[in-house]
Order: C-alpha cells, then structure tokens, then sequence
C-alpha cells in the first residue's frame, strides 16, 4: 500500500493527550459546539447549538430542509466562522492548517475539476496532501469500473460520489464530513460504497459525520445521531441511549383523553388512526396498564421529532458539552 499508513486509534491517542476537557465518560470529543450560531444577513442558519461528537462515532447529521444541516458541515470545515458561540475540531478552531489537516469535506455539490482525468484527480490530492493512499482511492474507482482516464466532467453524478469518496477517503481523514453523499447514487452502488465507507471508518477509526434525508438509509450505519430543526440542536446522543430513553405506546382510541399520564412523560408526538393512537414518549415512570409499551426504532424516534417541532429537545449525557469557564462565556 502506498502513503502513509497509522495504525486503528493511533492518532486518536494522541488526540486523547492533547484535549483537556475530558468528558466524564472519558471519551473524547472530535466534534463539539458550544452556543453555535451562523447568520446570514438577517437569517439565522444557526443559532445557540450544543452538542458533542465523541471519538469514532458514525454520527447521522438529520433535519428538514434549511435546517442547518450544510451551514453546520461547512463550520466543522473550517470553510466559513461561526457568528456566535465556538465549534472545535480535535479541540481546535476547525480553520487552523492543524485542523484541516486531520478534515475531509465532500459537499453536497461533490466539487471536483472537470477537465481532469480521474488519473489526474488522484494525482493532484497525492501533491497536495501530507497523507494519501493512493491505492486505496485506486481500489474504490476501480470497484464502479470506472477507467482512471476518463475525464470527471463526463461522469454521471453518481460516478462523481464515488472519485469523490475515494478523494476524500485517500486523505486518511480523522474526521470526514459527508453531505448528502448518496443523494444521486443508484441502490447498488450505494449498498457497495456505504460498506466502503463503514470498513474505512471502522478500520481506521475514523469519525464520520453523514448528513441525509432518507432516514432509511442511516440506519444500521450510524450510532450516534443529531438533529437539528429551524438552526437549534433537538436531539443528539448515542442511538442506544435515545432508543433507551423513548418508548412507542400504542392503544385504542376510545377514551376522552388519549394519554391516560400527560404528566407522567415526556410527549413527543401523538397519532392517530381510525381506532388507535400511537404515541412516542419519553416515560419519567413505568407506563401504566392499558398501552402496548414497544421499544422504537431509530427511524420512528427521528420521524417523531421531525413532525413535532415543538417537542421538548434530547441532548443525552454523550452528546452534552463539558461547559468549562471558558465555553460559558
Ligand atoms: N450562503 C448563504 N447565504 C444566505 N443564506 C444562507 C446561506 N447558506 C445557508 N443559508 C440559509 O441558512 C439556512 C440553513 O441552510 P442550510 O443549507 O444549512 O440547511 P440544510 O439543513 O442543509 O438544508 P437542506 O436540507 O435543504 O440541504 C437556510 O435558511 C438557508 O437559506
């Protein structure tokens, strides 16, 4: 194999010896946002957002759209600064040469030179990165049976997601920022690089930051999510510890109230159909007799908070800021 190669978790020792704040778990936070905000001209893209990305997590990136999901992608790539608040990559400003160093970025418009060859492409990320494996990249083209010599400007967009990726990926990222990277990519396609993706993150322990509409389609791949709604953090945390925290009731419904303990949970969302109401809640006592009482899927937690922006905001332990001095400023 050709670049530089690092052993799993080597840097992210490193990592661990130069962050001072260490979250009471002991994890440590690649990605962390602190009363975040983002404004352009009058319209706020993000405003007061906190959360934290530990360390070799696969973070689903979800919300309607304008939500913030691209302004927060392009912070975290240190491509524009934030208005309020701070946002640190590996405990830095995302802007720093350091930073970017240890960043990969595919944006949603998968920016690539279009007279280049993919050849040239490759040849190009070798010159200008520190770190880059070029067989990998090579490995990843070839599995789209995609010639090297072909120019990008002739590949259909899908074709680009893939050099893409491989561009991204050869740069050996600690942290790779992907924004809606398989809108345009046929099923198998995407089956084949989401596998690609996950063995390089596993293998490399990688933390990844992937941003998508069809909630399907991070499911299984993520174990962390974020969700955020009109520029403000509403759900974040490890998928283990949300699910664990709602649950689905599902019963008749033929009383005058339809949940028999309002007060008791924390409501997220009540359905109904012609004769029964499912609700997602967030139970503070055991639920009382009366309720199927069913464990959610990710999807349902994360559909349940897209249709109700009033609900009350979840940002479990993992995902919640060490508020020092410094960051309550
Ligand atoms: N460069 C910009 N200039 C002005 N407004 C912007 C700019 N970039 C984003 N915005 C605004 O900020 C808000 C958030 O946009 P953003 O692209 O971050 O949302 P998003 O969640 O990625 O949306 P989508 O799901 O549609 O891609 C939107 O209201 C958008 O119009």
């Amino acid at each position: 194999m050709s670049g530089a190669s690092r052993s799993p978790g080597g840097r992210s020792g490193e990592l661990a010896r130069t962050t001072a704040d260490r979250h009471p778990s002991g994890d440590v936070a690649v990605l962390e946002a602190r009363g975040l905000g983002k404004r352009y001209r009058r319209r706020h893209a993000l405003s007061d957002c906190s959360f934290r990305i530990p360390a070799g997590r696969v973070c689903g990136l979800v919300g309607p759209n304008g939500g913030g999901k691209s302004t927060l992608m392009e912070l975290a790539a240190g491509l524009t600064r934030p208005t309020s608040g701070s946002i640190t990559v590996f405990g830095e400003a995302p802007h720093t040469a350091s930073a970017r160093r240890r960043i990969a970025y595919l944006a949603q418009d998968k920016p690539l030179y279009s007279r280049f060859t993919i050849e040239e492409t490759l040849r190009l990320g070798r010159e200008l990165n520190p770190v880059w494996d070029q067989d990998n990249a090579e490995r990843i083209v070839r599995q789209g049976e995609l010639p090297l010599s072909v120019r990008v400007g002739s590949l259909s967009r899908g074709e680009r997601t893939r050099v893409a990726l491989a561009v991204a990926l050869a740069k050996r990222p600690e942290l790779l920022l992907l924004d809606e990277p398989m809108a345009d990519v046929d099923p198998i396609s995407r089956h084949q690089l989401t596998g690609v993706l996950m063995a390089e993150a596993a293998e490399h322990g990688i933390t990844v930051l992937i941003s998508s509409h069809v909630l399907g389609e991070l499911d299984g791949i993520c174990d962390f999510v974020l969700l955020l709604g009109a520029g403000r953090t509403r759900l974040a945390g490890d998928v283990d510890e949300i699910l664990d925290r709602h649950r689905l009731l599902v019963g008749t419904d033929d009383a005058e109230d339809p949940l028999p303990e309002p007060d008791l949970h924390e409501v997220v969302e009540v359905r109904r159909t012609r004769r029964q109401v499912t609700a997602l809640v967030r139970p503070r006592v055991p639920v009382a007799d009366g309720w199927d009482v069913v464990e959610p899927a990710v999807e349902d937690v994360l559909m349940a908070y897209l249709r109700s922006p009033g609900a009350t905001p979840l940002i479990t332990s993992s995902a919640r800021p060490v508020m020092t001095p410094h960051a309550e400023r």
